[in-house]
């Protein structure tokens, strides 16, 4: 059964302009993130506190919180590793969100954070603790879900594992990522049952790449067994710089229109997030990878 009202969380700013080549400009950030907040975007990522030679995409992060718009109501985490980058992201302004992030693949955990999964696991629950005693809410990530770019198919059991020691260190929230897309619907729906059988599925959230076409149908699919929040990235931005080929979340707008045609609430305006994401494509100097964003903007050149 569906609900009636989902959560949406936009990782644009964060997971899909991580991955970019050129360098995007402090002020379309600023007005990429003000845009989706104005379209009603409860969640915006909006960088992250990494080691700026490993993510130099991110390494304006604090000036961007400083830009930014701050509209009531609306949070905006940041990523965060490890405790230069809380501390980093404790001396940012109005920063009262963060997400810690792991993998259920060792291979991509080595590559992406420099350390074992085990390793990783110790070092956010210390990045946890300090958070919480600071009253910064903390959500978890887990990446490779569905399969990993090194290692192929990855054990369920693995994703349980971390994302039940994520939930114990006290991330409110985990998101469950199909880091390289390769996930179809079954599969999705048996790797969310299994680990609501360790954190409660209301604390769960899907974050599908959309890579291979499937992440509509998988978010489908674990919507009916339970699942209310979904992260996605307008126009389809992004992608990870340690997932090689993968490409980026599924779009907020496919996700709205699916949603607005379900009749299931998200907050979201599409027709003001079209334009916060065309408005970044244009910087970019490409389309927007949504179908959504492109037949409705197809629509309206032809009077539609
Ligand atoms: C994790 C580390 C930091 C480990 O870092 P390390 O590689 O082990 O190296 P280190 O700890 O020895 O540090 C190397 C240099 O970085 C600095 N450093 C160290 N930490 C920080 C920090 N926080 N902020 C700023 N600088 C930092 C540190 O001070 C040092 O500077 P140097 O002495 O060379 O001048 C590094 O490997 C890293 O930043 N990796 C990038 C991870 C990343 O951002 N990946 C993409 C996001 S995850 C993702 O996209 C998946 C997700 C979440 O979307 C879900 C999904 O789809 O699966």
């Amino acid at each position: 059964m569906s609900p009636d009202a989902v959560r949406l969380v936009e990782v644009g700013p964060r997971d899909g302009l991580q991955n970019e080549a050129g360098v995007v400009p402090l002020a379309a950030k600023v007005a990429l993130i003000d845009a989706l907040s104005a379209a009603g975007l409860p969640v915006i990522e909006a960088g992250a506190f990494v080691a700026p030679g490993r993510v130099p995409q991110m390494a304006d992060s604090a000036a961007v919180l400083a830009a930014i718009h701050r509209r009531a109501g609306v949070r905006y985490p940041v990523l965060v590793p490890n405790l230069k980058g809380l501390k980093a992201a404790t001396e940012a302004v109005g920063v009262d969100d963060i997400a810690v992030f792991a993998a259920a693949s060792e291979t991509f955990s080595k590559k992406n954070i420099n350390c074992s999964i085990a390793e990783s696991l110790e070092r956010l629950a210390e990045v946890a603790a300090r958070a919480k005693d600071r009253g910064i809410a903390v959500r978890g990530y887990v990446s490779c879900v569905l399969g990993c770019p090194y290692e192929g198919a990855v054990a369920i059991d693995r994703v349980v594992e971390v994302a039940a020691a994520l939930a114990a260190m006290g991330c409110h929230e985990i998101s469950l990522g199909d880091t390289i897309g390769v996930g179809t619907p079954r599969r999705a729906r048996e790797m969310v049952q299994a680990v609501a059988g360790a954190v409660p599925v209301q604390r769960l959230a899907a974050h599908f790449h959309d890579t291979y076409g499937q992440a509509l149908a998988n978010i489908l699919a674990v919507l009916e067994i339970g699942v209310t929040t979904f992260d996605c990235s307008v126009a389809g931005l992004g992608g990870c710089p340690y997932a090689p080929g993968a490409s980026g979340n599924v779009a907020t707008e496919d996700v709205v229109y699916m949603l607005d045609g379900m009749g299931i609430a998200s907050g979201v305006d599409l027709e003001k997030l079209r334009l916060a994401g065309l408005a970044l494509c244009q910087t970019l100097g490409r389309p927007p990878a949504s179908r959504a964003a492109r037949a409705l903007a197809a629509r309206k050149g032809r009077g539609g």
